[in-house]
Formats: structure tokens, sequence, C-alpha cells
């Protein structure tokens, strides 16, 4: 291996320092902590994992968590009852409600009623919207974190090709538009893109968030080029399940200059992200300025 192993754990843990530190400041200044809402229907388990480690990280930052569970045969009523009612709650900086909610749950009409002030997952479309036109409001945790990795790797991004594997509202959309406001000149492709190895060989920033386990061979990277590999697939292998990303890690080292590894990339930036946010909607809401939290 070859490539700069780019420690998204580590980076999260200085992250974390500072927003606790912005927390604390908050605290005192206003009487309460910041308070995040995390909403999970049903018990999908792999959502239980995330849902938990959030709550936990939030009050290791000293935040205020609110965790709802509702069982799966929650209905749409009852749930938009329950942004309501979080969205009028005054000790709730951040709302985050956990997807994919179990069918027949409408989550357009879930993320919609969401008010926008407090929509830490940057999913509403003013959300979007704003992303688009520059101004500013709550960015996806998970294309935040990517966006802060590459920062810290490279330095300025102005003028390199980047690629974006995946169109999702979550992760590939925003990552676009991020990578786009940083001056890169940005290629998206999805399920229904020509020639994907062709077009991964030409990027100095590969960044991977497709859901198939390591479909991203290595002898497609440029030599050179910065991977970044939001993917997360459960494997079997060799009787143990086994987290792998995106990219055919192993092989891809050999090319990239600098790599995530999965699980201690990404993830961890997303939940680090995700309390960022939750800072900056409480700072915003009550019309404190914005603590720096750039190392
Ligand atoms: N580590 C972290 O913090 C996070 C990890 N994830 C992980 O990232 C992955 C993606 O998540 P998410 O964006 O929500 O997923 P979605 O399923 O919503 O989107 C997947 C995207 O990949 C595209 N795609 C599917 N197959 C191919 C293919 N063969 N070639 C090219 N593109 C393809 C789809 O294209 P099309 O639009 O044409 O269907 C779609 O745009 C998942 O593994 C998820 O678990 C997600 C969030 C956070
Ligand atoms: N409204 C909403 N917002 C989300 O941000 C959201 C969501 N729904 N639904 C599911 C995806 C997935 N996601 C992850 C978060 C953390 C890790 C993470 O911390 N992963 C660890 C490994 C954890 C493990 O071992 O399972 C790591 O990569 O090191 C992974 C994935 C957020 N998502």
């Amino acid at each position: 291996m070859t490539a700069h192993l780019i420690d998204g754990k580590a980076f999260a843990a200085g992250l974390g320092d500072r927003i606790a530190a912005g927390a604390s400041d908050f605290a005192a200044r206003t009487g309460r902590a910041p308070g995040l809402a995390v909403v999970l229907v049903g018990t999908d388990p792999a959502s239980e994992i995330y849902v938990r480690s959030k709550g936990r990280m939030a009050r290791k930052l000293g935040m205020e968590s609110f965790e709802h569970r509702l069982p799966a045969d929650t209905t749409q009523e009852e749930l938009l009852a329950l942004v309501a009612g979080l969205n009028a709650d005054a000790a709730v900086d951040g709302i985050l409600v956990q997807l994919p909610l179990p069918s027949p749950l409408d989550s357009r009409a879930v993320i919609e009623a969401i008010d926008p002030g407090k929509d830490v997952d940057g999913l509403h479309p003013l959300s979007a919207g704003h992303l688009v036109a520059g101004l500013p409001g709550l960015v996806s945790c998970t294309p935040l974190g990517c966006l802060m990795l590459l920062r810290e790797t490279l330095g300025s991004l102005a003028g390199l090709d980047a690629i974006v594997i995946g169109r999702s509202i979550l992760v590939g959309k925003p990552m676009a538009q991020l990578l786009l406001a940083e001056n890169c000149t940005v290629t998206m492709a999805h399920s229904r893109s020509r020639d994907l190895p062709e077009k991964v060989a030409r990027a100095d920033i590969v960044v991977a968030a497709v859901g198939q386990a390591e479909m991203i061979r290595g002898e497609w990277i440029k030599p050179g080029a910065t991977v970044i590999d939001v993917g997360t697939s459960r494997v079997l292998r060799d009787g143990r399940t086994l987290l792998v990303g995106d990219v055919d890690f192993a092989a891809a080292a050999e090319r990239a200059r600098a790599i995530t590894p999965v699980p201690g990339g990404v993830g961890p930036m997303t939940i680090m992200s995700l309390m960022h946010n939750t800072l900056v909607a409480a700072c915003r809401r009550r019309g404190l300025p914005v603590p720096d939290l750039d190392g």
C-alpha cells in the first residue's frame, strides 16, 4: 500500500473537541444545551445502531439528545404530529428522521414537514435549494464530512476534476454541489452512466456513494487521485460479516495518493457533521454568532 490513509475517526475526534467547546459556550449564554431530536420508526438493526451512536455522541459533546422510537405501524399522521411537536419545542434545535422509513410511510412528506431551521440532515428542499443557490443553510452530514476530509487532505480543491458516483438526495447530489462550490470540475455518475471506468480514470477526486460492495476497481483509479469511500455494505467473507466500501480498497490504495478506509473513514465524520449542524442550527436560531469550527 502506498496511499496515505485518511483517518476520519481521528479528524472527527478533533472536530468533536471544538464542537464541545462551542456547545458549552452556547449553554453558558442561553442557559440550556443545544438539543438534537432523533426519530426512529421501526426496528431496523442498522438504524438502531446509528441512532444510538448519534444520541451517545450528542451527550458526550454536552448536547441534549431526545430519542423518539416509534413502532413500525406508526401512521403518517402520528409521525407528522411528532414532527410538528418537535418544530414547536424550543429545546429542540435539530431534527433527524432516520431513513429509510418503513412502508407505507411517505418520507418526502415527513422531511418537508421539518422546520428548515432545524433540518440538521439538510434534506428539506429549502436546504437543498440554499446549497444550489450558494446561500447559508444546513448541508447534508455525509457530504459535509467528506468535504472536510478532502480540504484537510488536499487544501484547495480549485480546478481539480472530481467524480461523484451516486446521485441520492442524501449524499451524491449535495456532494457534487459542494465540490462545484470549491471550484472543482464535477462529473456525476449513476446507474445509467456509460463507461464508468473511463470516467473514474480522469478524476483527481473520486467520491463513491453507490452501496455496491467493492464495485469501483483499483485499476480504474488515476495514479495520485484522492478516494473518498462513502459506501457501507455488509458482506459475508470466510464465515464472518465484514463492513466494506464501494471501492476495492487494497487495489485502489496501490494507486491513490490518499484514501478513506471503511470503517473509520466517512462514517465517523457523518456523525460528527450532525453534531456540527446541530450546534450551527442552535446558534442561528438564537441569533448567536456561529463559532469557527475549522481546525
Ligand atoms: N458512511 C456513511 O456515513 C454513510 C454511508 N452511506 C452508504 O452509502 C451508500 C449510498 O447511500 P445512498 O446515497 O443513500 O444510496 P441510494 O441507494 O439512495 O443511491 C445509490 C446511488 O448509486 C447509484 N448506483 C447504483 N448502482 C450503480 C452502479 N452499478 N453504477 C453507478 N451508480 C450506481 C444509483 O443510481 P440511480 O440514481 O440511477 O439509481 C443511486 O444514485 C450506501 O452503501 C449507504 O449505506 C450512506 C449515508 C451515510
Ligand atoms: N436521515 C438519515 N440521515 C443519515 O445520515 C443516514 C440515514 N438517514 N440513514 C442511513 C445512513 C447511513 N449512515 C451512517 C452513519 C454512520 C456510519 C458509521 O459511523 N459507520 C462506521 C462503522 C459502523 C459499523 O461498524 O457499522 C464507520 O464507517 O466507521 C455509517 C452510516 C447515516 N445515514
